[in-house]
């Protein structure tokens, strides 16, 4: 079998007292889009600063394309292929959309001119467009997740960790920016999201992971992951599944 194209292994990260994760592991496959769900206070988004790099493993390596990338900075790795996006989205208020989207593009375009044209193609993608002057402060909130994705996606990456993107949405809105996301995993991009908008994840995601205080749980296709006692019990306290299967068999 071919290398993935990210690899964790056994990764632990402890601040002070508290295991965030816990000897987690996980592979993502190239092409596809790999889900990482989990309680609130789980460890998605510590799991997700270290493989960006904005901090380190106490313990276990992360392979990138089969290279150890545990020692390299976040501006390395995005070099290297690695772009995230954050949960709390934080423009640069006094910049317009364009300005914002061309500071990821200046990795690859340092020319200020290229990396204005990339800004544009890229807000093409994620349907911003029609935006592109207007200044970042005065985006919407799923204005703002569109620009979250651009610059992400502006700095070309093979790997795109996305940290709750759909968060904050109303139905509507979700429904607009997962096309986008289906259409930039068939543009190539692989992606690895965090999300607690179930119904996303089961539309978009091939494998899903789960953790819970640190530790991964489940590994599978969504559906299968969905109905693994243990991540019910997870998500819902100790006995629900047994609460819910009963509840299930009472009504036929
Ligand atoms: N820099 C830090 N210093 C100390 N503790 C931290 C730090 N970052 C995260 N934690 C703690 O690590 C644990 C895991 O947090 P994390 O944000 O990774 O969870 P999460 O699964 O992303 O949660 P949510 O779904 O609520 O975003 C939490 O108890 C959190 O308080």
């Amino acid at each position: 079998m071919s290398e993935p194209l990210l690899r964790v292994e056994a990764v632990s990260k402890r601040f002070g007292g508290l295991l965030a994760v816990d000897a987690a592991s996980l592979v993502v496959e190239a092409g596809g889009i790999t889900g990482l769900i989990g309680p609130n206070g789980a460890g998605k988004t510590t799991l997700f600063t270290l493989v960006s790099g904005f901090e380190k493993p106490t313990t276990g390596r992360i392979l990138f394309k089969g290279r150890d990338v545990g020692a390299l900075a976040p501006h390395e790795r995005a070099a290297l292929g690695v772009a995230r996006t954050f949960q709390i989205v934080q423009p640069f208020a006094g910049l317009s959309v364009r300005e914002n989207i061309a500071v990821g593009a200046h990795l690859r375009h340092p020319r200020r001119d290229d990396a204005l044209g990339k800004a544009e193609a890229v807000a093409e993608r994620v349907g911003l467009a029609d935006r592109l002057d207007a200044p970042a402060s005065g985006l919407t909130v799923v204005g703002r997740k569109r620009l979250e994705l651009a610059r992400a996606l502006a700095t070309e990456p093979e790997l795109l960790l996305l940290d709750e993107v759909l968060a904050g949405l109303n139905p509507s809105e979700v429904r607009d920016i997962v096309p986008i996301i289906r259409d930039l995993r068939h543009s190539g991009v692989t992606i690895l999201m965090v999300e607690h908008v179930m119904q996303a994840v089961m539309s978009l995601c091939d494998t899903v992971y789960v953790l819970a205080q640190g530790r991964m749980i489940a590994e599978g296709p969504p559906a299968a992951v969905t109905r693994d006692p243990a991540v019910i019990e997870a998500y819902l306290g100790h006995g629900a599944a047994a609460r819910l299967a009963a509840r299930e068999a009472a009504h036929g």
